[in-house]
């Protein structure tokens, strides 16, 4: 069943389209990972769902019902959806019971069965015992479960989340990525979650739309954005990756054969793709190279330590920047090869 249906919307902020044309499904169940540069119009596309804005022409609608359409602008508390915002948007005065139990309380729920349901989606997020905790003596990451929390003791079908994450540190994101997935199993809730952190959207979605100038590039599985993107701008944004010139002189089977600084080997077409005799781009990444006797030719001109490993930076025969990963690694000014296991020819 479809959650959400946005069918040709558009909105313009003055000057600037901010959304062109989008349509786009969102099963029930699924979580979906709006993912791109700033001022791609993620946000934009995320108020229009939860009814802040209205679009310009277009129709969403929410199950069945049209929310927006030329006609019809339904109120953001008569949609049903919960919205989690990087500022937690939480009532420093109240305690965490009393924050998580407002939409029950404004619904005129009783207070055992409100006590009961709190209590209930505390322990869902990780919070069992916090009722009567003050919010100023949370963390950054527990704030995000109690506004998570609040959300879905309203029994959402939907929520939203606008860069829950982006004021936290690295591990703590680390922690509320592998919370909100395990919030999403348990739940079946439909999430759509704006976020400008690539890993983050690989890690948590089940599809990732990948959107630039108010436009969707992709919306695909994120091992399907990650192996074969649909173009160049996707393939440059999604993971580590290098885009080079490359010379094809054979296609079949969805593979082709290519040659990039000298050096031949097999390359993935994307579905659909037909042959692409002649030059092309090549999405190079750095676990599918490595240095070796023959290969392709480079010159050694960095290392950067990376933790585990050394990013080695390589500059090929034509002046391109490629990188693999390398536990020792090589001189500076040390000429080298290449040898590349898998690579893949971007469409257009
Ligand atoms: N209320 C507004 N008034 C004027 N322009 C706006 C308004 N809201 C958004 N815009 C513009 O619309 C475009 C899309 O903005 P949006 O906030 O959707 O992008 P975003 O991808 O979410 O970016 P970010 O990651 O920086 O939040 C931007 O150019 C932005 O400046």
């Amino acid at each position: 069943m479809t959650a959400i249906s946005v069918r040709g919307v558009a909105k313009r902020f003055g000057a600037t389209q901010a959304l062109a044309d989008i349509s786009l499904d969102f099963a029930s169940g699924s979580f979906t990972a709006l993912l791109g540069a700033s001022g791609c119009g993620k946000t934009t596309l995320l108020r229009l769902i939860a009814g802040f804005e209205s679009p310009d022409s277009g129709e969403i609608r929410l199950g069945d019902d049209v929310v927006a359409d030329g006609t019809r602008l339904v109120a953001p508390e008569h949609r049903g959806v919960g919205v989690v915002f990087q500022s937690y948007a939480l009532w420093p005065h109240m305690n965490v019971g009393a924050n998580v139990a407002y939409p029950l309380k404004t619904r005129r729920v009783g207070r055992a069965e409100s006590a009961e349901r709190v209590e209930a989606v505390l322990a869902t997020v990780g919070l069992h015992g916090f009722a009567e905790r003050r919010i100023e003596e949370l963390s950054g990451g527990q704030r995000q479960r109690v506004a998570l929390a609040r959300c879905l003791v309203a029994e959402s079908k939907i929520i939203l989340f606008d860069e829950p994450l982006a004021n936290l540190d690295m591990h703590l994101r680390a922690s509320m990525t592998v919370a909100f997935r395990e919030i999403h199993e348990r739940t079946g809730t439909t999430m759509v979650y704006v976020t400008h952190d690539q890993s983050e959207a690989l890690a948590l979605a089940d599809r990732v739309v990948v959107m630039q100038a108010g436009r969707v590039l992709q919306a695909d599985a994120p091992g399907t954005v990650y192996a074969a993107p649909a173009d160049r701008t996707v393939a440059g944004f999604v993971g580590r990756g290098f885009l080079v010139a490359g010379d094809v002189s054979s296609c079949g089977e969805g593979m082709a054969l290519v040659t990039v600084a000298g050096h031949s080997f097999g390359a993935r077409l994307s579905a659909g793709q037909g042959a692409v005799l002649g030059p092309a781009t090549v999405l190079l990444r750095p676990e599918t190279m490595r240095l070796d006797t023959v290969g392709m030719a480079a010159t050694v001109i960095g290392a950067i330590y990376r933790g585990p490993v050394f990013e080695v930076l390589l500059r090929t025969g034509f002046g391109e920047t490629i990188a693999v990963d390398c536990v020792l690694p090589p001189a500076i000014g040390e000429s080298v090869h290449v040898a590349v296991s898998d690579a893949y020819i971007v469409p257009g």
